[in-house]
C-alpha cells in the first residue's frame, strides 16, 4: 500500500533523507520513529508530493501521490496540524475540504463525531483551539474522504494521555478494517503500543526496522527469580548466555527467547518473579541508543 524506494532528499550539502526504503502493508500500522531533525517530516512530505525527491520514489496504492486520481479520497494526510485556517471554525475547515474532495456534508458531522469534537468546539474558530483540538481536527480532515491510507506526522503531539489512548484505538480500528497507517513520532512509547512494525531513522538513514516483536526480542530476555544466582548457573550449564547479572535483585538479562528461559526454570523448579522479552533496557533504551549516535541535535553537545 505504501512503498518507499531509495528515497533521498538533499538540501545543499545536507542529506535530510538518505536512501530509505520500506513498505507498509494493508491492515498494519507502522511507526516511523526518529529524534528531532532525523528526516521524518521531509520523508513524509516527499511521500505526499509536497517536496520533490532528489532521487528514489514513494508510491501509495501503486502510484505516486501526484498520480492519484483523487488523492483526498484515497490517502488521508496530516503533516502540520497548525496549518489550518485560523479564522475558520473547525466545521468550516472540514466543509471546505469536503467540497474540494467531493464528499457530503453529512460526512463532516460523522468525522467530527469520530474525533470527539463537540458541536460547540466545531463552531469555535481554529485560532482558539488548543493544540490537542487542532490535532483532532487534523485527523478529522485526514479521515474525511474515507481513505485507505493514512499518513500522519506526529499525530499525538499535544494530546493528553487520554487523547493518545483514543488515537491509538482509532488507528488500530482503521488498520483492522484493512487500512494502512504510517505515523511518525519522536517518542517511542507513543507508537510502541499501536504499531505492528517500526522504522527507526537517524540523520536521514534507517537505523533499525522490523516487526515490533522482532525489535523487542533483540534485547534478549529479562528474568527475575527467587534465586538469580542459582538460575544464572543453571542457564550457563544449559549453554544459555547470561549477559547481565543485576545487582539488588534486578534479575538477569539472557540471550535467549523467554520460552527457553522459562522451561529451564520450570525443569529446575526455580520460581520466576518476572519473565519478559527485551533486555532490562527495553526498546526505549535501544531506540535512544540507536538514535543518540545519529541525532543531529546531539552534534551541538
Ligand atoms: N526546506 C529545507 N531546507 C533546508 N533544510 C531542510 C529543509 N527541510 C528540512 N531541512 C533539514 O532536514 C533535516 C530533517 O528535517 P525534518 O523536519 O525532516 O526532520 P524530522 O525528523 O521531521 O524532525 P522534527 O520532528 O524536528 O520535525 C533537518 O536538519 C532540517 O533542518
Amino acid at each position: 500500500m505504501i512503498t518507499v524506494e531509495n528515497l533521498t532528499k538533499r538540501y545543499g550539502g545536507l542529506t535530510a533523507v538518505d536512501d530509505i526504503s520500506f513498505e507498509v502493508r494493508p491492515g498494519s500500522v507502522v511507526g516511523f520513529l526518529g529524534p528531532n531533525g532525523a528526516g521524518k517530516s521531509t520523508a513524509m512530505r516527499m511521500m505526499t508530493g509536497l517536496t520533490p525527491p532528489t532521487s528514489g520514489r514513494a508510491t501509495l496504492l501503486g502510484q505516486t501521490y501526484r498520480e492519484l486520481h483523487n488523492p483526498g479520497r484515497q490517502v488521508g494526510v496530516m503533516l502540520d496540524a497548525s496549518a489550518q485556517h485560523p479564522g475558520r471554525t473547525g466545521r468550516e475547515v472540514l466543509r471546505v475540504a469536503a467540497v474540494s474532495i467531493g464528499v457530503s456534508k453529512a460526512r463532516v458531522d460523522e468525522v467530527l463525531g469520530l474525533v470527539g469534537l463537540t458541536e460547540e468546539e466545531a463552531g469555535r474558530r481554529v485560532r482558539n483551539y488548543s493544540l490537542g483540538m487542532r490535532q483532532r481536527l487534523g485527523i478529522a480532515a485526514a479521515l474525511l474522504g474515507e481513505p485507505q491510507v493514512l499518513i500522519l506526522d506526529e499525530p499525538a503531539n499535544g494530546l493528553d494521555p487520554q487523547g493518545i489512548h483514543w488515537m491509538r484505538g482509532l488507528l488500530r480500528r482503521f488498520a483492522d478494517g484493512g487500512g494502512t497507517v504510517l505515523l511518525s513520532s519522536h517518542l517511542l512509547h507513543e507508537v510502541q503500543i499501536v504499531a505492528d512494525d517500526l522504522v527507526m531513522i537517524g540523520r536521514g538513514r534507517i537505523v533499525a526496522m522490523g516487526s515490533k516483536e522482532e525489535l523487542l526480542s533483540r534485547g534478549g530476555t529479562t528474568v527475575r527469580s527467587t534465586d538469580d544466582v542459582r538460575l544464572a548457573a543453571l542457564l550457563e550449564r544449559a549453554d544459555v548466555p547470561v549477559t547481565t547479572i543485576g545487582s539488588g535483585g534486578s534479575g538477569l538479562v539472557v540471550d535467549a527467547e523467554p520460552g527457553v528461559v522459562g522451561k529451564i526454570a520450570a525443569d529446575e523448579r526455580v520460581v520466576l518473579l518476572e519473565l519478559r522479552s527485551g533486555g532490562s533496557e527495553g526498546l526505549e533504551e535501544m531506540f535512544l541508543g540507536l538514535t543518540a549516535a545519529t541525532s543531529r541535535e546531539g552534534d551541538a553537545a
